[in-house]
């Protein structure tokens, strides 16, 4: 089957300046792809090309096989939910959703079988008579799906549309939000600056920097083989740890040499990865670094750190080491005995790590 999205060598310009650089994406019906990045990488940008808000300087895009780089937004067959729900204030709940059928010339009867639907889908049927105005932030973005759900179109484009809601709000939006899509099995594009939102939502990532994609990937992959530096830094929270190294191969493997601030560097032995440059910056994830025999791991290689900072933080407690002159955060269980001053034994889990080189910042293993 065409795929339900086909970006081809898309690209956008401002004047001279080139926005969005030959992105190539394609989802499939039933997809969730977010695009995410740090402010100003292009996502709405290439979220409003999607919709035809924005034309396209370069390239081609195909929504459901059908070439729509010069068709008009109202003709792609889309919804968009925005960031600012762009309500009507004047007009009830059930209005605002209805609306745009009315416009569309759609009958009486369908219009009212739609809006029920919707309505309890969402569990805003008894906030129809409301006007926007009497609406929580939770509320006005459920109407705001509703208005897109009752399309029911071939592709839903959202904007950031949990960015103006609180914290635990944002949380019970996302999951349903999630639930939703499980639900109609339909295809989304998401737009968001909040790497946890794309992790959790995703069946596909696109990561963006500078109107560039870093990679595309499924969650996991994104997580666990991360294409370059910029994308191991960006995805995770906390960070992963990327510590310079030297690696040096043998015939039992590479060892991999971290400096520590008052003593010999730790030598790691990774028998998995050959052919290493000499200088390599190693990626390892907190969770990845862990007391001996805490955790399963594929090849964990232990030694002697010496903790600075023990970070209690509920379920887990992050300890904070430096480690070829970087803090390096490891995730230990809430029960740790870590001493802050005091030397800790640790696991690295060599069987996860990824190695970059230094100067292209690009995957090596
Ligand atoms: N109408 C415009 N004219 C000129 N430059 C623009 C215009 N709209 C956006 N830009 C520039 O394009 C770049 C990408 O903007 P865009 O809004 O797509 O980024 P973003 O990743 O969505 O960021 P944010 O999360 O802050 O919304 C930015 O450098 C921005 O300044």
């Amino acid at each position: 089957m065409a795929p339900i999205l086909d970006i081809k060598n898309l690209t956008k310009n401002y004047g001279s300046v080139e926005i969005l650089k030959d992105i190539n994406v394609a989802i499939d019906q039933g997809d969730f792809l977010v695009l995410v990045g740090p402010s100003g990488c292009g996502k709405s940008t290439l979220l409003n090309c999607i919709a035809g808000l924005e034309p396209i300087s370069g390239g081609s895009l195909h929504i459901g096989g059908q070439d729509m780089t010069d068709v008009s937004p109202k003709d792609r067959d889309i919804a968009m939910v925005f960031q600012s729900y762009a309500l009507y204030p004047t007009m009830s709940v059930a209005k605002n959703i209805t609306f745009g059928m009315k416009v569309r010339g759609v009958d009486a009867a369908t219009q009212a079988s739609k809006l029920a639907t919707v309505a309890k889908q969402l569990q805003i049927e008894k906030l129809l008579d409301r006007r926007p105005g009497q609406l929580s932030g939770g509320q006005r973005q459920r109407v705001a799906m509703g208005r897109a759900l009752v399309r029911d179109p071939k592709l839903f484009l959202f904007d950031e549309p949990l960015s103006n809601l609180d914290a635990k709000l944002r949380v019970e939006m996302r999951t349903e939000i999630k639930e939703l899509h499980q639900r109609l099995g339909a295809s989304m594009v998401y737009v968001t600056h909040d790497q946890i939102e794309a992790m959790t939502l995703a069946t596909k990532i696109v990561v963006m920097k500078g109107g560039v994609i870093q990679q595309v990937g499924t969650p996991s992959e994104i997580y666990n083989r991360p294409a370059n530096l910029f994308v191991a830094d960006f995805m995770g929270n906390p960070a992963m740890n990327l510590i310079p190294a030297k690696a040096r191969s043998d015939a039992a493997g590479t060892r991999i040499e971290i400096a520590r601030r008052d003593s010999a560097p730790i030598v790691l032995t990774d028998s998995q990865n050959r052919n290493l440059p000499e200088d390599v910056v190693l990626g390892v994830r907190p969770e990845d670094i862990a007391e001996p025999g805490a955790r399963a791991a594929a090849n964990a290689q232990e030694a002697d750190c010496l903790v600075d900072i023990v970070e209690p933080a509920g379920a887990d407690t992050y300890v904070v080491m430096q480690l070829g002159g970087k803090h390096v955060t490891a995730r230990l269980h809430a029960e740790t005995d870590a001493t802050p001053g005091k030397a800790q034994r640790l696991a690295f889990d060599l069987g996860k790590v990824s190695y970059f080189a230094p100067d292209t910042g690009q995957r090596l293993n």
